[in-house]
Parts: structure tokens; C-alpha cells; sequence
């Protein structure tokens, strides 16, 4: 068999359309143009592109973008001023703080201090507790892209089995949620997870958010199973050369050993143009959810979990 590879930046690339259509609702019938505000903290070259990427498309839909660029060395109090200003900025839907912050900055206590209305990735504890509730809630960007590949894929996931491999707050545990959510019947696994291939090999969905390149093997698969490649890994590629200063050219690979699992599953997602394009699609979605709720206009259908 050969798997369907699905196309997250074909079906990314429509969800800002939809995006797009609402924002010029918002602007012609309300004369409100949504804003979103990101935040980066330090110099990490992998965060500045993303920065970078979100800023654009930000702009490409037609909403405000709002960049603000702190030294690495910025006190927490100087980042919560920030962030207390944009609380009360009417002008701003949408505030995302990029992660992992340096060292010496409490991460929790940051995302916390957001405005959870305005908390486009979903990370505050209130939106937490309302998506573990299955109340309304802001619902981080990753996991929201999964789940929408899964649904175009599969229809309903009603009674499935699924597998997320992977715990951490920001993608594994929402994504289990939010497949939850969807009446799958879900397993978590992780680094202390006993026989991980006979783990995954019941799943009808596999959700890989672990951070290890190409761990999961073909034969671990289910024949026909569905696999959401959610890792991003840079390694190194010295069948493509070296750069001008002597260094190994890289390239990207997920946590899918893609050629062995396409070769089992009946759909898989690609590293890159799965998921990575899906989150920032999501996180223009989540923006323009959030301008909907705070000036009480209907929000967009079939943009949110
Ligand atoms: N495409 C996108 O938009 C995004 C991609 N990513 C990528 O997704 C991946 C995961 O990100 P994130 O969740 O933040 O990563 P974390 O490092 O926070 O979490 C990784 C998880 O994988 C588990 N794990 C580690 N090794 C193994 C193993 N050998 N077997 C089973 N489980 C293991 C860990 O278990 P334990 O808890 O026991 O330590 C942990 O729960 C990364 O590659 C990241 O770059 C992240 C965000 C967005
Ligand atoms: N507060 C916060 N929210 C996040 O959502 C967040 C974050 N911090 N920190 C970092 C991770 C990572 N992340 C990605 C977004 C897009 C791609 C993406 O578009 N990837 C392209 C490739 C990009 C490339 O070529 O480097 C692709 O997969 O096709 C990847 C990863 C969001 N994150």
C-alpha cells in the first residue's frame, strides 16, 4: 500500500483564504481590522524565522501585525510591562509570546499574565482548564492544525483508536484533548512508555510530537493507519555540500521515518509542508476567533476545535 501524503500546505493555504474572507467582513461591516502581537525574546535563529513567517502571512490576510523584538538579557518585570500593555491595547486580538524564553525568564508566569482572551496559542491555565472541560476555550495552534488534517482525512474520528507520542504542554497533552474531544479512544506516550512499537502499532491514528528525527518505523505502523508527522529536526545533510564557512548543509526531517511509513500507513503528513505551515494557519485563525469574541460578532465556522 501506499499512503496518501497529505498536504498541510495545500490545506493551510485555505484556511487563510477562510481567514482572509473574515477579516474583510471585520473591516467592511465593522470597521475592526484584527492585530496580533508577537513577541521574541533573544536571537534564536529558528524562533526569527518563525517570527519572520507568522509576521507576513499576518499581514497577508489583512490584519495588523505588531513585532516586538527584546533584547536577550530582558528582566521578567520589563516583559511583564510589555505584556500588561498589550492586555489593555484595544488594537490588539491576539498576543503570542515565542517559546522557549531564555533562561532566566518563569515561563509559566509569563504565558499566565497574558490576557486569556487574547491567548491566540491557547498556553494560559484558564484556556487549559476550558479545553480539558470541553468548554470554549482559545486552542493552541499545533494541535488545532492536527486535528483539521485528521478531520478532511477521515471524517469523522469517532471511536478510533489513537496513539499521541509525546506529553508536553504546549502539543501532546492538547492533542490528546482534543482527540478526546473527538470520542477517539486515546493513548499518551512517552520517554518512559514500555514497547512503543506495540503501542503504535494499534493505532488508526498516530500523532508523533516527540522531537527525536525519523523514530517511528513502518513496521510499527497499522496497515492504513493515519500518521501526524509533528516534529520539526534539523540534521545534518552532507550529501548537499558545505555552506560558505565550512559548516555541513542541513535539512529538515520529522519524528516519521517518511519512506518506511508511506510504505504501510494510509496517509502521512511531510517535514517539511505538514503540520509547521498548519500552525501558523491556525494561529491567523486563532487571531481572528479572538477579534470575533472581544467585539461579540459571530466567529467564523469550521476555524476552532
Ligand atoms: N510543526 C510545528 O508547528 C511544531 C513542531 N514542534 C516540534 O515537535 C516536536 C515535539 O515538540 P515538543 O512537544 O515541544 O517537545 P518536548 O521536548 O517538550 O516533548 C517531547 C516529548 O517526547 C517524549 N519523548 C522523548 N523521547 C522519547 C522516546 N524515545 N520515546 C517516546 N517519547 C519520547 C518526551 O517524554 P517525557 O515527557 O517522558 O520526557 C516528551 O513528552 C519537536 O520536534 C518540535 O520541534 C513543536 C511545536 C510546533
Ligand atoms: N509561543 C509559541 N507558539 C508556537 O506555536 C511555537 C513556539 N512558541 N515556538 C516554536 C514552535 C515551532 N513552531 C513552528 C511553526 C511553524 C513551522 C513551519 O512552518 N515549518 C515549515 C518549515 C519551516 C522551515 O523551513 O524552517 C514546515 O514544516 O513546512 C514550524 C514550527 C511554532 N512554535
Amino acid at each position: 500500500m501506499t499512503a496518501t501524503r497529505i498536504d498541510g500546505k495545500a490545506f493551510a493555504a485555505t484556511v487563510r483564504e477562510k481567514v482572509a474572507t473574515h477579516v474583510t467582513r471585520l473591516k467592511e461591516s465593522h470597521s475592526i481590522t484584527p492585530g496580533l502581537a508577537v513577541v521574541l525574546v533573544g536571537e534564536d535563529p529558528a524562533s526569527q524565522v518563525y517570527v519572520r513567517a507568522k509576521g507576513k502571512q499576518t499581514v497577508e490576510v489583512g490584519m495588523n501585525s505588531f513585532e516586538h523584538k527584546l533584547e536577550a538579557d530582558t528582566s521578567q518585570a520589563d516583559l511583564l510591562a510589555l505584556i500588561d500593555q498589550l492586555n489593555s491595547d484595544p488594537s490588539v486580538h491576539g498576543i503570542l509570546v515565542q517559546l522557549p524564553l531564555p533562561a532566566h525568564l518563569d515561563e509559566a508566569l509569563v504565558i499566565n499574565a497574558i490576557d486569556p482572551a487574547k491567548d491566540v496559542d491557547g498556553f494560559h491555565i484558564s484556556n487549559v482548564g476550558l479545553l480539558g472541560t470541553g468548554q470554549k476555550s482559545m486552542v493552541p495552534c499545533t494541535p488545532l492544525g492536527c486535528l483539521m488534517l485528521l478531520r478532511d482525512q477521515l471524517g469523522s474520528l469517532s471511536g478510533k483508536s489513537a496513539v499521541v507520542i509525546g506529553r508536553s504542554n504546549i502539543v501532546g497533552k492538547p492533542m490528546a484533548q482534543l482527540l478526546l474531544g473527538d470520542s477517539c479512544t486515546v493513548t499518551i506516550a512517552h520517554s518512559r512508555t514500555q514497547d512503543l512499537a506495540a503501542v503504535v502499532a494499534q493505532a488508526d491514528i498516530v500523532v508523533a510530537a516527540v522531537g527525536r528525527p525519523e523514530m517511528v518505523k513502518g513496521d510499527w505502523i497499522k496497515p492504513g493507519a493515519t500518521v501526524i508527522d509533528v516534529g520539526i529536526n534539523r540534521i545534518d545533510a552532507p550529501e548537499r555540500g558545505t555552506n560558505e564557512d565550512g559548516t555541513t548543509k542541513t535539512r529538515l526531517v520529522g519524528d516519521v521515518d517518511f519512506a518506511s511509513v508511506a510504505a504501510v500507513a494510509g496517509g502521512v503528513t511531510p517535514v517539511p509542508g505538514g503540520v509547521g505551515p498548519m500552525t501558523i494557519a491556525c494561529l491567523l485563525a486563532n487571531t481572528v476567533t479572538a477579534c470575533c469574541r472581544a467585539h461579540d460578532v459571530a466567529e467564523p465556522e469550521g476555524l476552532t476545535a
